[in-house]
């Protein structure tokens, strides 16, 4: 059989709760990775699984220094030739971000698979140990070698770079809006139907071996008439970089942009993400001349990790533009 490494970071798929009428009010990442293991016996029947407890906690709580010590553990585990391929097991309010920060940084085309669940364990109907045969029957899998990292939940498979969370409450909350699941899981077998066209993993430039911290990037969000006192701070507060969630095609009220153009043309990056859940963004003319780079579609928080990344390497606009363009 494959042999599958669990690591666990807790969440709601490691969430306890008073009641099995209880779906919210839980405590997330409650339940060790062995408890969770040993509710789901049928994983053996697929693969050697055996676990890790790498944090327990509910993932709002995750921070760069966990994501980088997730990234490291899985490129260790993954270079040693008797393992086959990692699930990590994570709350939903952030497994995107943890996803595409694994999707950039993993050195293997090795399957690495992230899952979650809405219901605590402890629920009646939890989403939990069908999301984690499913998750392990995907790392077991040959047919994921070289699809980059993951989201498995509901029978889905969705990309880490185009997976994104739409219900606060529902099993069914993942989407991955405009370009589609890259597969389903249909009888304990992945069956693809779509590959992304964007670099990941063994054809990622970053390298965080040993990195143990990232340059800060904050997000500052963009409504209608606002002023740029929230950005000022961020730059105070040691920002190397800013992420803009911005409206409607890329664009920002004038207070904001105002305070980004001297620090654009000092080589300050700023990148346009949008609010709006789907599209691309197209700069302006203008926009490019003072120094703007675009996320295309990448959402604001995958947009901050890739920035992260970026400003690890290079502080050039033009070379971060290009990364944007390729990531
Ligand atoms: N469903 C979940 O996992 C939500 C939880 N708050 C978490 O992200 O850890």
């Amino acid at each position: 059989l494959p042999s599958v490494k669990i690591l666990a970071t807790g969440g709601t798929i490691a969430g306890s709760a008073a009641k099995a009428t209880d779906t919210t009010g839980y405590k997330a990442g409650a339940i060790g990775i062995q408890t969770l293991i040993d509710a789901v016996p049928q994983m053996k029947d697929y693969a050697e699984v055996s676990g890790e407890q790498v944090v327990s906690i509910s993932s709002n709580n995750v921070t760069t220094e966990i994501r980088l010590k997730l990234a490291n553990r899985v490129n260790e585990l993954l270079a040693d030739p008797k393992v086959d391929g990692v699930v990590i097991t994570h709350g939903t309010d952030s497994i995107e971000e943890t996803a595409y920060f694994l999707n950039l940084t993993v050195k293997s085309d090795k399957p690495v698979v992230l899952v979650g669940a809405m219901r605590p364990a402890t629920a009646i109907s939890a989403d939990g140990p069908m999301n984690l045969l499913e998750a392990v029957q995907a790392a077991a899998s040959p047919k994921m070698k070289g699809q980059g990292v993951t989201i498995i939940m509901n029978n889905r498979i969705g990309a880490a770079r185009e997976t994104t969370k739409f219900n606060t409450s529902n099993v069914d909350t993942f989407r991955a809006p405009e370009y589609g699941w890259l597969g389903v899981m249909s009888q304990a077998e992945p069956v693809f139907y779509r590959t992304t066209t964007r670099r990941h993993t063994t054809k990622s430039e970053f390298d965080v071996t040993g990195m143990t911290e990232l340059p800060r990037v904050d997000i500052i969000y963009a409504v209608a008439g606002d002023d740029a006192k929230l950005a000022e701070a961020a730059v105070k507060a040691g920002a190397k970089g800013l992420v803009s969630a911005s409206m409607g095609n890329c664009s920002i009220p004038n207070g904001q942009e105002a305070f980004y153009e001297p620090m654009m043309a000092k080589g300050f990056p700023v990148v346009l993400s949008e609010h709006v859940p789907t599209g691309e963004c197209v700069l302006r003319p203008d926009a490019i001349k003072k120094g703007f780079i675009s996320s295309g579609n990448l959402n604001p928080k995958k947009a901050r990790l890739l920035l992260q990344l970026a400003l690890t390497k290079t502080q050039d606009i033009k070379e971060i533009q290009r990364i944007f363009n390729e990531y």
